[in-house]
C-alpha cells in the first residue's frame, strides 16, 4: 500500500479539483495569499492552508485508496450494534462505503470539501466515519510521511500551474480492485503560470 496508494490518491485529488472549478479557484486563492503565487509550499505552510486540507480530506472520503481495510479476524464473539460477529470471523471493514454513508454526511455523492472547515473530523483513526488509512494497531505507518507529501505535491501543483483537461470531459468512473483507482487515466496539461 505504499507508493501506489500515494499516487493513487494524489491523482484522485487532482481529478476532483479539475472537476470541481470552485473549489480548484478556493485552493489557489489559500495557497497565493499564503505561500505567494508559484512558490513551493514547505512542510510548515502545511498548518496554514485549511482549505487544502479539506480537500484532501474530502478526496480521501470519495476515494479512499484502500477500499476494504486489511481484513480482521475476531478474537472472541462480539456484539456490535445487535450484530453477533462470532470468534474466527473474518471481517471486512469496507471504508468506501463509510464515506458515502447518507446517515453521517450530508449529499454523501458531492465534493464539498466546505463540510471539514471547523470541523475536528481527521483521518489519523480516531473518528471512524474517517478512516483512509486504517485504525487501530494495524493502521498504516506511512501515514505521517504520505499527508507530507500529498500536502506538498498537489499544493505545489495547483499553486505552480494552471492546468487543463485535454479532453473536453473528464470521466470519474472508478475501478475496484485492492486499491480504487480511476477507470480512465487523468489527462491534463499544465500552463506555466
Ligand atoms: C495516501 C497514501 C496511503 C494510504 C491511503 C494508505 C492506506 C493504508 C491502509 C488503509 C492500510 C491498512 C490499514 C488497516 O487495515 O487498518 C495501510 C497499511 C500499510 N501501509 Fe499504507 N497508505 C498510504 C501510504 C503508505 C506509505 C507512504 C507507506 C510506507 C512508507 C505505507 C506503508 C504501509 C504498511 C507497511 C501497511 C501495513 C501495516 C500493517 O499491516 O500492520 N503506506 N495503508
Amino acid at each position: 500500500m505504499k507508493t501506489s496508494c500515494l499516487c493513487v490518491s494524489k491523482e484522485n485529488c487532482r481529478a476532483e479539483i479539475l472537476h470541481n472549478p470552485e473549489a480548484l479557484l478556493k485552493a489557489k486563492l489559500e495557497l497565493e495569499q499564503t505561500v505567494g503565487k508559484g512558490n513551493l509550499i514547505e512542510e510548515s505552510d502545511i498548518t496554514r492552508l485549511p482549505y487544502l486540507q479539506a480537500v484532501i480530506k474530502e478526496t480521501f472520503r470519495l476515494h479512499p485508496a484502500a477500499p476494504l481495510l486489511i481484513p480482521r479476524k475476531a478474537s472472541k464473539d462480539v456484539n456490535i450494534v445487535g450484530f453477533t460477529v462470532p470468534k474466527g470471523a473474518q471481517v471486512f471493514v469496507n471504508i468506501w462505503a463509510i464515506g458515502r454513508d447518507e446517515s453521517t454526511w450530508d449529499n454523501p455523492h458531492s465534493f464539498m470539501p466546505e463540510r471539514f472547515l471547523g470541523s475536528k473530523v481527521d483521518f489519523k483513526g480516531q473518528n471512524f466515519e474517517l478512516i483512509p488509512f486504517g485504525a487501530g494497531r494495524r493502521i498504516c505507518p506511512g501515514l505521517p510521511l504520505a499527508i507530507r507529501m500529498l500536502h506538498l505535491m498537489l499544493g505545489s501543483l495547483i499553486n505552480s500551474f494552471d492546468w487543463k483537461l485535454e479532453g473536453e470531459n473528464m470521466d470519474m468512473e472508478e475501478k475496484f480492485g485492492l486499491t480504487i483507482q480511476k477507470a480512465q487515466p487523468l489527462h491534463v496539461v499544465p500552463v506555466a503560470i
